[in-house]
């Protein structure tokens, strides 16, 4: 391994400029999640921490240059701080892989690129933005779209620099100043936020980086503080709730993307040579670890035989192992608690009587990888829809496959989930996908397809996955004051 991999690192809260220490110094271990090995020491933002970064983030937004700057310039930075990822992606992939265990070449090959992509689509979209007008007799009226003030973005620790610079794009763009908080499990790549956007010309204060765990911690001084105006959140919808809640009495601003539980229709016309290599990925990608998972895979009873077969096969063709390896395709875990609560589910699912179709131990694996939170890619059969496996987000390498026999049926197991982020439906016949599509209650449908993503679109949970949209105008429109203005042509 290569140095990079085994240092342990000393991370520390980037407020106003500056790399800091925690003001009471409090720091706190992240572990390798395929070794245990320790990786970094981590300072831990007290209350008067996120204070001094939501002071540093005021100041900059009322009194620095950022929102007043021409719009070109403000998105040059953004591209630029892109332009830096790039440069740097081969460095942020090894860490990624790191700290979260998922394997370096889709970090590398995916996440990191789509990281950057978030910064200099939202630069980008932003300078195409037109504005409204509204002709009266005598008056005239335009619309004019303001920064909020002072964001605070909360990550979770499945893909940190993803899901962090898809809020911090458009935050940025609109001219917003940010405290970014990413999970306390997984912080390597988002502590260099900071340095990346200074680097970019970005000024101090623009951009501050805060460490530490949620409630009682530093995530809940963020969602308490009155000199922040807006929460930006993705990750469990308990933690969702708690934020809501301690966010009221400042009144904040939240937008929320939360869990899911999507269920992936698989038709008997389906073109099973699509539909088995995409559901794999929808299933095991990041070891399941994915908010839009295919976790429900639900299959027409006419073709149960041959799917199963064919998708069991390609389960045990997965190669799991070190994550830094590039031919791995699932890594460990996250952490040791998270892999407590996924290895719960094998007891769940055997007192539930689900058929272990595939999986359901640890793999086999080389010595140095024996202490990693490591679990098979594994597949139940369940016929009760109201399973627990059926119902919860187990959030790891365990799929539940689920039989039916007609389109109503589908649909009704579909829907019956208090989640609603994503669906998947597998046809060839287009009135069905269409059909289908508008019957699911879910942020995105995905037909024939899976994790496709546009950035311009909307994206986003209904019921229990989320409260609000991102993605192209909604997430401009979250991170903006609309004010209009009427002027008497008189
Ligand atoms: N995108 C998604 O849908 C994700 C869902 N999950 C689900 O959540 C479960 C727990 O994972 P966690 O990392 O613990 O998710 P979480 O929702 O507790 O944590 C996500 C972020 O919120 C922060 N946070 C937690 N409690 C907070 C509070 N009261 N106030 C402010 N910030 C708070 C955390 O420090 C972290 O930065 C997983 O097992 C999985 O089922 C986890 C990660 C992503
Ligand atoms: O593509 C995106 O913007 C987001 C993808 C995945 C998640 O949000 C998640 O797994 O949490």
């Amino acid at each position: 391994m290569t140095e990079t991999i085994t240092k342990v690192r000393e991370v520390k809260l980037f407020i106003n400029g500056k790399y800091v220490e925690s003001s009471a110094n409090q720091l706190f271990e992240v572990k390798n999640p395929a070794t245990q090995e320790v990786i970094a020491h981590v300072h831990e933002a007290t209350a008067d921490d996120v204070d001094q970064a939501a002071r540093a983030a005021r100041e900059a937004f009322e009194n620095g240059p950022w929102r007043t700057m021409p719009l070109s310039e403000r998105c040059n930075k953004i591209r630029r701080m892109a332009e830096i990822i790039i440069e740097r992606k081969e460095e942020l992939a090894r860490l990624e892989a790191l700290d979260v265990g998922k394997p370096y070449t889709v970090a590398l090959e995916r996440e990191i690129p789509r990281a950057a992509h978030n910064l200099s689509f939202f630069a980008d979209f932003m300078e195409q933005q037109g504005g409204e007008v509204y002709p009266m007799e005598d008056y005239i009226n335009y619309t004019r779209y303001e920064p909020v003030g002072v964001a605070g973005l909360i990550t979770p620790w499945n893909l940190p620099l993803m899901l962090t610079t898809w809020k911090l794009g458009p935050c940025l763009a609109a001219g917003n100043t940010a405290i970014i908080k990413p999970a306390e499990v997984t912080p390597l790549t988002v502590s260099l936020l900071g340095e990346i956007a200074k680097e970019a010309g970005i000024p101090d204060g623009v951009v501050n980086v805060v460490h530490g765990f949620g409630g009682g911690s530093t995530g809940e001084y963020m969602t308490t503080h009155p000199e922040i105006d807006l929460i930006s959140f993705t990750g469990e919808t308990s933690t969702g709730k708690a934020i809501m809640k301690n966010g009221a009495d400042t009144l904040k601003k939240v937008s929320f993307e939360l869990g899911g539980k999507a269920a992936n229709i698989i038709f008997e016309d389906a073109d099973l040579n699509k539909a088995i290599p995409v559901s794999i990925q929808a299933a095991f990608m990041n070891s399941g670890q994915v908010c839009l998972a295919g976790s429900r895979i639900l299959v027409q009873r006419t073709i149960l035989d041959k799917f199963l077969e064919q998708f069991k096969a390609a389960a045990a063709a997965l190669v799991v192992g070190d994550p830094q390896n590039p031919t791995t395709n699932m890594g460990p875990v996250v952490s040791k608690e998270h892999y407590e609560k996924v290895t719960s589910y094998l007891d769940i699912a055997r007192e539930e009587n689900s058929t272990l179709i595939y999986g359901g131990k640890r793999p086999e694996l080389p010595d140095y990888l024996n202490t990693g939170y490591y679990l098979e890619p594994t597949i139940y059969l369940q016929e009760n829809p109201n399973a627990r496996i059926c119902q919860e987000e187990i959030f790891g390498p365990i799929v539940t496959i689920i039989p039916f026999d007609t389109e109503e049926e589908a649909l009704s197991i579909a829907n019956a989930t208090d989640y609603g982020l994503n669906g998947i439906v597998w046809t060839e016949n287009l009135t069905r996908a269409h059909r289908i599509s508008h019957k699911v209650r879910a942020g995105t449908i995905w037909v024939n397809c899976w994790f496709v993503r546009d950035l311009r679109a909307p994206f986003g949970g209904f019921k229990k996955s989320g409260v609000g949209r991102e993605g192209g105008h909604h997430s401009l429109e979250f991170f903006t004051e609309a004010k209009n203005i009427c002027i008497n042509l008189n």
